[in-house]
């Protein structure tokens, strides 16, 4: 798990306060990070194009200029001049190796550095550099940004336009708005340099946290001398269409689940590994609702739930029902599994707001926090390009996804893996996080073309998801 951040000001101010650092160390390191990663590729490459605006960010780009200088035909393109005091700093040093910017940005370069606009990006790209990136964008070339691909705003934005970066060099650490949905094609690989001392000195306290494979816990069988009983009995609500909670109920059972019953009427044809019942079984110790059950959730079933205070695992179409409000208030272990246009139905269901799906795409950590402090007591598991986990004040983003994953059905099988281990005595929370990197780890195992996975593919590959 990595640390994030809204952004890195305090902890550079903290680096000059109590560390004894000033701007201009922290500034070699920016540079020599991204010199390092230039030197360190494929040797024929010998043309760099560094774009510096006239902020600090583009201070970092000069000094890159001054670092790569002779090793390599360094183009420096200042489109704004330069304005703060070290991109005036840099770019003297700069001037005394001889070295002047040039008028217009070359046809062709080998590589392309964005430091135009960072961290101070504030307000939309002008015309001039609305041009300016769509030029760059179609220029074949590697391109690499400086700490965020310019035109991507705070929020992780783009703003009207953006860079699209192979590989976005941050500076510190790692920023939220690199995590946004609508950041996620621009930004490309994500490397983290030092800023003059290391990362875990650099850092200070966050409640965001990016998830690595590395975190995964599977559900792995320690005791030789187990029965079925031990790992827990989860019952997921049929409704109209019942193909999504079978989908879910062999997810959960192939993830480890003692017994999956689906609970309805008048079920069809159901896989022999999953049993069937009318009512909630008892022995129930978690149950899922939602996947495939259309608006109307039967009462008795609700109150069970409630009385039992039963782990509870929320999707799709329960957002859209009133009741769902008293399972997120009354129940102690709930996970609620939207994508976008169910949280916007979410939110207003439970009276927090009408807004559109684009307003949640736009802020999706913002609507996320609040969503937890009016249900402290939820999981919420917001599905996206990058998931975001809440709880309380804490968020985890997993970023592995892929479009392995945009198909039908990929959510009633992440919905069973995370109701799976709830059943198997997880904690929601932890839940949430494990079924979460299951379900993209599983993708990304995924051997075949990245359009072709479907549901029982995804619930086949959990077979070979030993850590
Ligand atoms: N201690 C530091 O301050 C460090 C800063 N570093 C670099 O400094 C960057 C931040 O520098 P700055 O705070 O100077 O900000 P930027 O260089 O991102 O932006 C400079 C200024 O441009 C103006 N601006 C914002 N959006 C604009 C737009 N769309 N069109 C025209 N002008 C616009 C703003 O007034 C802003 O302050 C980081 O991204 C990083 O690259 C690194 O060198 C590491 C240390
Ligand atoms: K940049």
């Amino acid at each position: 798990m990595q640390k994030v951040f809204d952004d890195c000001y305090a902890m550079d101010r903290r680096c000059y306060e109590e560390f004894g650092l000033t701007e201009d160390i922290l500034m070699e390191h920016a540079a020599d990070g991204m010199a390092q990663y230039i030197r360190a590729l494929d040797g024929n490459k010998k043309e760099v194009l560094i774009v510096a605006g006239p902020g600090n960010n583009g201070a970092d780009g000069i000094t890159l200029a001054r670092l790569l200088h002779s090793d390599f035909e360094v183009s420096l393109y200042m489109p704004y001049g330069a304005k703060s005091d070290m991109a005036k700093l840099q770019l003297q040093r700069l001037l005394k190796l001889g070295v002047k910017p040039v008028e217009n940005t070359p046809l062709q370069t080998d590589i392309i550095v964005d430091a135009l606009f960072g961290a101070g990006f504030s307000k939309p790209l002008n015309e001039k550099g609305v041009e300016l990136i769509k030029t760059l964008n179609v220029m074949k070339a590697k391109k690499i940004a400086c700490d965020i691909p310019t035109g991507i705003d705070p929020n992780g934005n783009p703003n009207p336009v953006a860079f699209k970066a192979d590989i976005t060099i941050t500076m510190g650490s790692l920023k939220k708005a690199l995590f946004a949905d609508h950041s996620k094609p621009y930004i490309g690989e994500i490397e983290v340099v030092d800023l003059g001392v290391s990362r875990k000195i650099y850092e200070i306290d966050t409640s965001t946290y990016l998830l690595e494979a590395d975190d995964f816990n599977p559900p792995l069988r320690d005791n030789p001398a187990s029965h079925k009983g031990h790992y827990g009995h989860l019952a997921i609500i049929c409704g109209e269409k019942s193909g999504a909670a079978t989908l879910s109920g062999l997810a959960a059972l192939r993830f480890g689940a003692g017994l999956v019953t689906l609970v309805g009427n008048s079920i069809q044809n159901i896989p022999y590994s999953l049993m069937q019942s009318k009512n909630l079984p008892t022995g129930t110790n978690a149950v899922a609702i939602g996947m495939g059950m259309g608006y109307d959730l039967n009462s008795d079933i609700a109150d069970s739930i409630v009385k039992n205070d039963l782990a509870v695992l929320m999707d799709a179409d329960i957002c859209y029902i009133p009741s769902v409000k008293t399972l997120l208030d009354r129940c102690s272990k709930t996970v609620i599994t939207p994508h976008p246009k169910e949280f916007a139905a979410l939110l207003k269901t439970v009276g927090i707001a009408d807004v559109s799906v684009e307003d949640i795409q736009r802020d999706r950590f913002g609507w996320a926090k609040r969503f937890c402090e009016n249900f402290p007591k939820t999981v919420l598991l917001l599905k996206g390009a990058n998931t975001i986990i809440a709880y309380n004040d804490k968020i985890y983003i997993n970023p592995l996804g892929s479009q392995v994953l945009s198909q039908a059905g990929s959510g009633d099988v992440l919905s069973g893996l995370i109701a799976s281990l709830m059943a198997q005595g997880y904690s929601p929370l932890d839940a949430a996080i494990n079924g979460s990197l299951a379900h993209t780890m599983c993708a990304r195992n995924y051997k075949g073309a990245n359009f072709s996975a479907i549901a029982e593919d995804l619930i086949e590959e959990l077979r070979w998801l030993i850590k």
